[in-house]
């Protein structure tokens, strides 16, 4: 878990789609609000460092061996780690990220069939803590919604990446992977029903009540 340091870490996560950055930003501005004397750090994966955003484009654009693909996945996240949100959280700050390691599990093992075992040493070996813990987020907010729904939304939205380009079949993978996660850690998961309006997805995000 995430003891070790002082700060708050919260991923978003959902499959493309599911209307997770339609809200993140307005998210982070009602955490700085409520937590002014704390500072929000907004970030992504895969990304959020040079050397991440350069390994997102070649993530994102190019066809690849799905363990090559796992592993850059890992190895974005262990620079961003190291450059980023360990020293934010150990400098007190809240930090947010448009996903983390569970769209790992989600896009590589449920979509792809990348085996747990593989995903759970991957995760050890770049989220492992001196104290044998791993480094979690403390809140995940994961947006649910069925595949269509967000195959249809992705489709007036923009042209689709290499993840966008894959199936219905695909996404439903994915989010049950995801549903699958967020079952085994209920304290660590808040789903949200992404099929509501945009308006009562953000009155219930109003709602969540962290502790800091
Ligand atoms: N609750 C909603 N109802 C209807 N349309 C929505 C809703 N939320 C977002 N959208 C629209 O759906 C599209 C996808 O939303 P958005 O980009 O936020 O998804 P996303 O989950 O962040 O996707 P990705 O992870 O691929 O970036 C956008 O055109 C957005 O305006
Ligand atoms: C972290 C992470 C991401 N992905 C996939 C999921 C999405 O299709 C893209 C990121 O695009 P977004 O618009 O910024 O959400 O990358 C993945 O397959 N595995 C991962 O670990």
């Amino acid at each position: 878990m995430t003891s070790a340091h002082t700060g708050y870490f919260i991923s978003f996560e959902g499959i493309d789609g599911a209307g997770k950055s339609t809200h993140v930003d307005a998210f982070r501005n009602l955490m700085q609000e409520r937590y002014p004397d704390k500072e929000v750090v907004m970030t992504r994966e895969p990304g959020g460092t040079t050397l991440g955003e350069k390994l997102r484009t070649l993530l994102l654009d190019a066809p690849m061996n799905l363990e090559t693909e796992a592993l850059l996945m890992f190895a974005a996240r262990r620079e961003h780690l190291a450059q980023l949100i360990e020293p934010a959280l150990e400098a007190g700050k809240i930090v947010i990220s448009d996903r983390f390691t569970d769209a790992s599990f989600a896009y590589q093992g449920g979509g792809r069939g990348l085996s747990l075992d593989k995903l759970n040493a991957l995760e050890r070996w770049v989220q492992g803590q001196p104290d044998g813990s791993l480094l979690q987020p403390n809140l995940t907010i994961l947006f649910d919604l069925p595949g269509e729904v967000a195959e249809a939304r992705r489709s007036k939205a923009r042209a689709p990446d290499k993840f966008e380009k894959m199936d219905l079949s695909f996404f439903e993978r994915v989010r049950q992977e995801y549903l699958r996660r967020a079952k085994e850690d209920p304290k660590r998961f808040h789903l949200v029903d992404a099929t509501q309006t945009p308006e009562a997805i953000w009155n219930g995000l109003k709602q969540i009540q962290i502790a800091i």
